[in-house]
């Protein structure tokens, strides 16, 4: 079986967006919004893997591997009351003090270091209740308080304590809604960069515009920008909970995208939204792998903002629904021609074949598909992040919200955390921005090989 997966959801964003993913995912697998299952389910033959995401008890009742953080109870106190005993209630954790971090990223990583001890508690159980413990996935925004500075936090630990294990995050980028984000952001991203192996990054703008362009919501709320990374979540993680042949863990899945260790930031596009989790999307006409896999191309479907002229390291398309093998080559051959590749890459989409939930709405036949692109084009966003950070930081603007005398920090105080997370973050988009020539391969260090994921190659449909 694959290994089980052990999902931290933190802050507003984080649960918001979790609640989300596993009301998808839980109607995948025929599974009731508060765990139970229909009796109907419960003699079928089932070739999926629920075990990746869910425990389950002699009564078929399922409980997910998560654990839900936050610093006020509203949006835990909504996903109690929508989704009644679904999660575990020993892994629900909402700050005592019950006002938030207040947007500020210290004030969320000192809660944690107070509450190290809890928090690894209820991880060292989950992980306690795994066959063959696979790694982590962590869902928060970056621009508030609670997601980035306890999600921060989290990422240390995790490297730290179990540095064989993955740690993939799904990490949204504001929209300027937050004044100090740009510190969030910053902080934030040092810890993404050096403490974790695959970043799925999406950002509010880029979510909003595809929300209003292409499902035309006229004006989209979070619930909309939701549905859309919990889609891009249950898409990432078909093949492992409806495995086949080749990307049936996530050490295959991430091997594939992350060929050099320090560039791990990931770009999601997906086509088309149906009606099965998007209420608004169109009755669209009956869609083929090969409408997918070159509509996924479209940048206007990049769920955050990249630049047009950007790069790539690795593409992998995840196509859901049946497939015919011809329309698939046919489509690869032109697709190849569209793309940008780094010029040291070996220029291949990576294809794995997804298959679709049999408990989802049987008329509808669409094929759907999920690009996930390692790409240079992520230099948009982090430009964009480092010039605001600057504006804000040359201006010495609100940083006594950062420096309280109670909070401790790795480097002693917070302007050399401020540096510290600058300078890596400066360097990952050096090394972004090399990754485009041809004699980057040379600079590699081989030492680094140590920090890359490996597993032996997954079986491609295009290997060339
Ligand atoms: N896409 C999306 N963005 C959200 C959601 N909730 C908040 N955000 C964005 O997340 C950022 C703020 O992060 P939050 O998650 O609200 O903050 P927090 O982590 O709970 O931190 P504090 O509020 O400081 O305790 C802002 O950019 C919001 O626009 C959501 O449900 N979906």
């Amino acid at each position: 079986m694959p290994g089980e997966i052990i999902t931290l959801q933190a802050g507003q964003c984080g649960n918001q967006v979790g609640e989300q993913f596993w009301s998808q995912i839980c109607s995948e697998h025929g599974i009731l919004p508060d765990g139970t299952t229909s009796p109907e389910t419960h003699n079928l033959y089932r070739e999926d893997q629920t075990d990746i995401f869910f425990q389950r008890n002699d009564n078929n009742r399922y409980t997910p591997r998560a654990i839900l953080i936050d610093m006020e109870p509203r949006v835990i106190n909504n996903i109690r009351s929508n989704t009644g005993s679904l999660f575990n209630p020993k892994n629900i954790y909402v700050a005592p003090e019950g006002g938030g971090a207040g947007n500020k990223w210290a004030e969320g990583y000192h809660h944690a270091q107070r509450h190290e001890e809890e928090f690894l508690d209820m991880v060292n159980r989950e992980i306690d209740a795994c066959d063959s413990f696979e790694g982590f996935q962590l869902i928060h925004s970056v621009a508030g308080g609670t997601g980035s500075g306890i999600g921060s936090f989290f990422l240390q630990e995790l490297s730290d304590r179990f540095p064989k294990k993955l740690v993939q995050t799904y990490s949204v980028f504001g929209a300027s809604e937050v004044v100090v984000q740009p510190y969030n952001t910053v902080l934030t991203l040092k810890r993404l960069i050096e403490n974790s192996d695959a970043n799925v990054v999406f950002d509010n703008n880029a979510l909003m515009s595809i929300a209003s362009t292409n499902l035309q919501v006229s004006s989209p709320s979070y619930k909309d920008t939701n549905k859309l990374i919990s889609t891009v979540m249950s898409a990432a993680t078909n093949t492992l909970r409806f495995p086949g042949y080749s990307y049936n863990s996530l050490t295959s899945i991430l091997s594939t995208l992350i060929p050099t260790p320090d560039l791990h930031f990931l770009i999601a596009s997906y086509t088309p939204f149906t009606s099965d989790y998007v209420s608004n999307a169109h009755e669209i006409r009956r869609s083929t792998a090969y409408d997918v896999i070159l509509e996924v191309l479209d940048k206007k479907l990049r769920m955050c903002s990249s630049s047009d002229t950007g790069m790539n390291l690795s593409v992998l398309d995840i196509i859901i629904g049946e497939i015919e093998q011809s329309d698939v080559q046919k489509a690869l051959v032109k697709a190849r021609t569209r793309i940008n590749y780094v010029p040291w890459s070996s220029s291949a989409i990576h294809m794995a074949l997804g298959k679709r939930s049999p408990f989802l709405n049987k008329s509808q036949k669409q094929v759907s598909g999920l690009m996930l692109a390692n790409s240079t084009s992520i230099l948009k966003l982090l430009r964009k992040t480092l010039s605001e950070y600057d504006q804000l930081k040359s201006r010495g603007a609100f940083l006594n919200n950062y420096s309280r005398g109670e909070y401790e920090f790795d480097h002693g105080d917070i302007s050399m955390e401020f540096d510290e997370a600058r300078e890596t973050l400066k360097t990952t988009m050096n090394e972004y921005r090399d990754s485009e020539e041809l004699s980057y391969l040379d600079e590699i260090d081989p030492d680094e090989d140590a920090g890359q994921i490996t597993e032996s190659a997954p079986r491609d449909v295009d290997m060339t």
